[in-house]
């Protein structure tokens, strides 16, 4: 049985923990019964003992598939990882909805996405990066009682992430440490009014409004304080054509989106000025979450 779930670029600039998309690149997994528990771990995070001892995909799993089978069956697991660890592209989600997909699947129970989505929740309380991770493509996402309210839409092939990962980790947890408690009135107003810009521009497909919508006042510049290259990066991109360029997620990872015939001169451009980072292109993934039985 095989499980993949692509990376995720969260917030988009204004809409922290709320917009978010998915990106080609995927973490899978392979599940065997065994007679005996192994992990054999390939690609992101290879090199990192930790993820073999006290892996949270096998926790997460286990939590699953002891509620829903009663037999003692040991598995190999074999993990091939493209998504960087803390790097803000959604690794922890990958492996959150990866581990709750295959617990499901291993016992042969069809499992819906709307379910694995709201499953996902009780481990990530921000819907940003679990949506887009299940659904695939561009989401605007809230929570209400307990549940996940969504809008999808699909990102089409003309457009392509530019991607610019540091060789420096950010946590998550710690990175919303960093965030101010409270915010004026001004600030509350820039983001909701330019998240819904953004969210619009999505959805009208009027992808030159990206670039006046994109502009946040809540996270992206005390994150980014931590990495002051980041502005520049972040400038560079929308100079050479980015339509828009965010801190991904909780950084430190940024993200820009141009068309993909503009899209070779941005990497050209970013990896020429910033040759110390990875930059390369990808595509949008508009599938979310493949299970193969
Ligand atoms: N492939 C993996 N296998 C096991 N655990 C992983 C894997 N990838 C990530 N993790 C766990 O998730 C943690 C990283 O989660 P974190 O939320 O800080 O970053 P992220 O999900 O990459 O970024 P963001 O949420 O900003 O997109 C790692 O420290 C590790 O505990
Ligand atoms: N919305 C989240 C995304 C990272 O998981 C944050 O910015 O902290």
């Amino acid at each position: 049985m095989k499980v993949s779930v692509p990376a995720t670029s969260a917030n988009l600039g204004p809409g922290f923990d709320c917009l978010g998309l998915a990106i080609s690149m995927k973490n899978q997994v392979i599940i065997r019964p065994s007679k005996f528990h192994s992990v054999s771990l390939k690609g992101e995070g290879a090199n990192n003992p930790a993820l073999k001892d006290n892996n949270m995909f096998i926790s997460i799993f286990n939590d699953f598939y002891h509620n829903l089978s009663y037999k003692k069956r040991h598995f190999r697991f074999e993990f091939q990882n493209e998504i960087p660890l803390s790097r803000g592209l959604g690794s922890s989600s990958a492996v959150i909805v990866s581990a709750i997909a295959s617990a499901y699947a291993i016992e042969g129970i069809k499992l819906e996405k709307d379910k694995l989505l709201n499953l996902a929740l009780a481990y990530e309380s921000h819907p940003d990066n679990i949506t887009p991770a299940v659904m695939g493509g561009f989401n605007v996402a809230c929570v209400q009682e307990n549940e996940v309210r969504y809008i999808r839409k699909e990102i089409p092939k003309s457009l392509k992430a530019v991607v610019v990962v540091p060789n420096r980790a950010i946590s998550t947890q710690l990175s919303r440490k960093t965030l101010p408690f409270k915010y004026s009135k001004e600030d509350t107003v820039f983001n909701i009014s330019h998240s819904s810009l953004l969210t619009a521009a999505f959805m009208a497909e009027d992808w030159e409004m990206l670039k006046h919508a994109s502009y946040d006042q809540v996270h992206q510049k005390y994150r980014m304080k931590q990495m002051p290259e980041l502005f520049d990066v972040q400038k560079t991109s929308l100079k050479e054509g980015a339509l828009m360029s965010t801190l991904s997620g909780s950084g430190s990872t940024l993200f820009s989106m141009s068309y993909a015939d503009d899209s070779k001169n941005l990497e050209k451009a970013l990896k020429l000025k910033f040759p110390h980072f990875k930059v390369f292109v990808a595509d949008f993934d508009n599938s979310g979450v493949r299970v193969e039985i």
